[in-house]
């Protein structure tokens, strides 16, 4: 690799989910996205699979003038979900580091193989340009050993990497971090909760900016209910299900990956849709929408005991940034806690980092919107251009950017 051409300043981002590319171009000298798209239903049609869509998105981000050729790009920095115990910082891709990241397919097998598609693809176009890849699990490397730990065979555990490891951490660090800026304090004397709530849904507990402990476990199925994924449940349902049920280790798998959470208590997993039947009494669609704020009332309460004292709840992603059904719903009852949301202000719409919090609350409650590729891109620049800051420090005014 050669120093960076002072005059390259842009990032290109690809965020590869299970059925998803995501995309975004930052120029890191002046904060602004000259390119940004997403390529959908991957494998239903039209798109046959991630190498098509990667395909896309290079004659798209053409097609926006701005190239994977382009000369003003110094990295490209690619979302990869699961890093194991090895990646714990944004790291530069090489060889080697691929084939890491392949290891750690069986832990994320909806996830790692996109990222991995990404990188190969990228890497093939652009062999002169650093990438880098920042990793979901890297946030929570943190948390200490008792909170990673789960209370198995300690030989076990180790011969097969069972652990808890977490994900969505880049949101999870961006939105701590966000959060203590609209409060107007440092991170580093912040204790937050962050509940990401999109499809997948994680909720974490930074303690002065450091993540302690989160909802996510050896892989993105522990924890909250999500849009498909059941979240925590007793593991004896498995073998349950194996010896009563005659089912399969794949199908077990997929019940409770892709055919569980919201969808599989009411038929839907999209929140708005949800809302809509509750609206017209339909009583699945309540149980449903029960059931998952049940499980956020108790992490919160959870986690503000892993924490002691809980300065912020930040609500983010799809669910949490638009849901004040949700916030309202997982929050009540908790004034005990120091915890008031002000149905007035919760009720606002709107796409700026806000406090829905009354006046009285001693907990501030925050909506944040996340921005992954910010936090990537960031990761990212600094990395390869050695900047002793990430840029999102200037990137996020301490003052006026959510006001
Ligand atoms: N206005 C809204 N009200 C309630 N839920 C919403 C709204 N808009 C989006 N959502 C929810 O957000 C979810 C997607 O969140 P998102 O963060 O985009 O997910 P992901 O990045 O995991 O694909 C959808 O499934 C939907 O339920
Ligand atoms: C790790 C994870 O669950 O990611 P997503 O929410 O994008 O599926
Ligand atoms: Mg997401």
């Amino acid at each position: 690799m050669t120093d960076p051409d002072p005059a390259a300043t842009r990032v290109l981002v690809l965020n590869s989910g299970s059925s998803s590319v995501k995309y975004q171009l930052l120029d890191m000298a002046d904060g602004s996205r000259p390119a940004s798209g997403i390529v959908e239903r991957i494998g239903e049609g039209e798109v046959a699979d991630h190498a098509a869509a990667l395909k896309i998105v290079a004659d798209e981000l053409a097609a926006q003038g701005a190239g994977l050729d382009s000369p003003a790009l110094v990295a490209v920095g690619h979302r990869v979900v699961h890093g194991g115990t090895r990646f714990t910082e944004p790291t530069l891709i090489t060889d080697d580091v691929v084939a890491e990241v392949e290891k750690l397919v069986p832990l994320a097998p909806l996830h790692n193989p996109a990222n991995i598609t990404g990188i190969k693809v990228a890497r093939r176009m652009r062999p002169d340009l650093p990438q880098v890849a920042v990793f979901d699990t890297a946030f929570h490397s943190t948390m200490p050993e008792h909170a990673a730990r789960y209370a198995i065979d300690t030989a076990t555990a180790d011969a097969y990497g069972v652990r808890r490891y977490g994900f969505h951490g880049t949101s999870h660090a961006y939105v701590s971090r966000a959060a203590a800026r609209l409060l107007e304090r440092e991170p580093g004397e912040t204790n937050t909760i962050v509940l990401h709530l999109g499809n997948g849904a994680s909720a974490s507990a930074v303690s002065g900016g450091v993540c302690v402990e989160t909802s996510m476990g050896l892989t993105p199925l522990e924890g909250l209910v999500m849009g498909t994924r059941s979240g925590d449940l007793d593991p004896a349902v498995i073998f349950h299900l194996a010896r009563v049920g005659g089912m399969s280790t794949d199908e077990i798998d997929t019940l409770l990956n892709k055919r569980s959470g919201l969808l599989g208590l009411c038929g839907d997993n999209d929140m708005r849709e949800i809302g809509r039947r509750m609206a017209e009494g339909d009583r699945a669609a309540q149980l449903a929408f029960d059931v998952y704020v049940h499980r956020l009332r108790k992490y919160v309460g959870a986690y503000t005991a892993v924490l002691g004292r809980v300065d912020a709840i930040a609500f983010t992603a799809g669910v949490g940034e638009n849901s004040a059904a949700v916030r309202e719903a997982a929050l009540r009852g908790l004034e005990g806690l120091g915890v008031e949301v002000d149905p007035v202000r919760n009720a606002v719409r709107g796409s700026a980092s806000r406090l829905v919090s009354s006046g009285n609350s001693r907990v501030a409650v925050a909506v944040i919107p996340t921005d992954e590729e910010l936090e990537i891109a960031d990761q990212a620049y600094a990395l390869v251009t050695d900047a002793a800051q990430a840029p999102s420090d200037w990137n996020i005014p301490l003052r006026n950017k959510y006001r």
